[in-house]
């Protein structure tokens, strides 16, 4: 059984104060209304990571993520936050290659397989992102797109190291943007995507690989989305921001 994922991405949004007023609140709800079978992400910017991890802290099934971590291990790099600062906050896991990342500030493919380095070697798990842009979807071409950017880097990890990875498949036309991929593009995509992972590294570490949707995912569709069969949870941006919104959207499974 894959594991059920629902990370929410608060991206550049939220004072100490709305942060833990929102982590208070998806903490509540989420004991109160027992939702127990799905692992709960929170990645605040990194400077909520104290206050959100000891709010989050008699919760099983809640856990610490950062946005991003520097492709480098420490040194004179101003305003960067390493694989091994966000650990020692208690984060578990970080997303790394978000199109965000890697439109404004440029990452390349090989910047990324230093960060998924990083992240594994100080315990964290990645939530590693994908997707395209709407030229190379109407162009027809999302699916080697997508593919090359797995290949280009992960496909150098071990079997032991890939097998802790999460994936997270966000068409760029969909972030933000209010418009969703239907869930037979989601779909679509997460198949190929596994049988990608299996070409590499064999069909029981593909099948065991959790691959999150995200783009435009909101309580009312959801649940359509996450009833496919390649597609094991969400990367929530925009609805992460709303502790009801986030829970139904958690409950949607
Ligand atoms: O990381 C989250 C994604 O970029 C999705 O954002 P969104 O839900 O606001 O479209």
């Amino acid at each position: 059984m894959r594991k059920k994922i629902v990370a929410g991405n608060w991206k550049m949004n939220g004072t100490q104060e709305e942060g833990q007023k929102l982590t208070s609140e998806i903490v509540n709800m989420v004991k109160d209304e027992r939702v127990s079978d799905v692992t709960v992400v929170l990645n605040p910017p990194f400077v909520h990571a104290s206050n959100v991890k000891k709010l989050i802290g008699g919760v099983d099934n809640i856990f610490l993520g950062g946005q991003n971590c520097s492709d480098k291990a420490s040194g004179a790099y101003t305003g960067e936050t390493s694989a091994s600062i966000l650990a020692s906050f208690g984060a578990a896991y970080v997303i790394i290659g978000h199109s965000e990342r890697r439109e404004y500030f440029a990452e390349s493919n090989e910047q990324l397989t230093e960060k998924v380095k990083l992240a594994l070697e100080n315990g964290l798990i990645p939530i590693f992102c994908c997707g395209e842009p709407l030229e190379i979807r109407e162009a027809g071409t999302h699916e080697e797109y997508v593919k090359d950017q797995l290949t280009e880097s992960l496909f150098g990890l071990s079997e032991a190291d890939f097998a802790k990875i999460v994936v997270a498949y966000e068409p760029i036309w969909a972030i933000g943007t209010g418009k969703t991929a239907s869930s037979d593009q989601a779909q679509d995509m997460h198949a190929a995507i596994r049988a990608h992972l299996a070409s590499k590294y064999g069909q029981e570490i593909a099948n065991g690989t959790s691959i999150l949707y995200g783009g435009s995912c909101k309580p009312d569709n959801a649940q359509e989305i996450f009833s496919k069969p390649d597609v094991d949870g969400g990367l929530i941006g925009g609805a992460s921001l709303k502790s009801r919104d986030f829970v139904d959207i958690i409950k949607s499974f």
